[in-house]
């Protein structure tokens, strides 16, 4: 088992204000496959991948990243993992303003020690041509594919997208769910991505459904579409 989460608890805030996020959350990823968190806003999504990522830490329970206990270890060890297993893509893009895309994908290149090719990459994602514009040059869904090149020139393990198609219209996220489907066939990379787009799912090997920081139900889908068979 490539992710295996058990018991997984989290709270904010102290004493009266206490409220419980996630209320004992278990889950288990295959390597190489595409999991969808499907869940309404405040249920409990981002924080669930922001734990699996190291950006936040658990309170009770216990995260196992290929074959690694990731929970309860240090902030140097955390942020190791990080770089070395892991690439995020955001529904903000997140680019750095003042570099080109090809400095916003170089800089995450320097992180990895089994990185793929900055050129390739580019033309696999559409990028070449823009590869010298900063990032107020390119539309919503180049700015995207710029994001995905830079989360995954390193070749982490485990991608995590948090609404990646969430500012961007129609098209273009097809476009993008397309271009991550290519990417967990050409490289492997196991995809976690949650969203409220329900359609999002029929592209994934396992969903699960998240309301009120629990597991309200979880699917093995025995034949995912391709992304070009699925409408919203
Ligand atoms: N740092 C924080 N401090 C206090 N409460 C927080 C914090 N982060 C998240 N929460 C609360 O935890 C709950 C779950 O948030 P989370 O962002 O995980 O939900 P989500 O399902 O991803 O929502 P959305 O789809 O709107 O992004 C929400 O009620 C949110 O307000």
């Amino acid at each position: 088992m490539f992710v295996e989460i058990k018991n997984l608890k989290k709270y904010y805030g102290e004493k009266e204000n206490k409220i419980s996020v996630l209320k004992g959350i278990d889950m288990t990823i295959d390597e190489g496959s595409i999991v969808v968190v499907l869940g309404p806003s405040g249920s409990g999504k981002s924080t669930i991948l922001n734990i699996i990522g190291g950006l936040e830490t658990p309170d009770e329970g216990s995260v196992v990243v290929d074959g690694k206990k990731i929970s309860g270890k240090s902030s140097a060890e955390i942020s190791r993992y990080r770089r070395e297993m892991i690439g995020f893509v955001f529904q903000s893009y997140n680019l750095i303003p003042n570099l080109t895309v090809k400095e916003n994908i170089e800089i995450c290149q320097k992180l990895g020690d089994h990185v793929i090719d900055i050129n390739e990459l580019m033309k696999l994602l559409g990028l070449s041509e823009h590869k010298n514009k900063f990032p107020r040059h390119l539309s919503g869904g180049q700015q995207q594919r710029t994001a995905i090149a830079r989360a995954i020139v390193k070749n982490p393990k485990l991608l995590l997208c948090d609404e990646p198609t969430g500012a961007l219209d129609y098209e273009t996220s097809k476009d993008t769910l397309r271009l991550l489907e290519t990417i967990r066939k050409k490289y492997g990379t196991t995809i976690l991505m949650v969203t409220h787009n329900e359609a999002i799912g029929k592209m994934a090997d396992k969903i699960f459904r998240i309301s009120g920081g629990e597991i309200a139900k979880e699917i093995r889908v025995e034949n995912p579409q391709s992304v070009d068979e699925i409408e919203w």
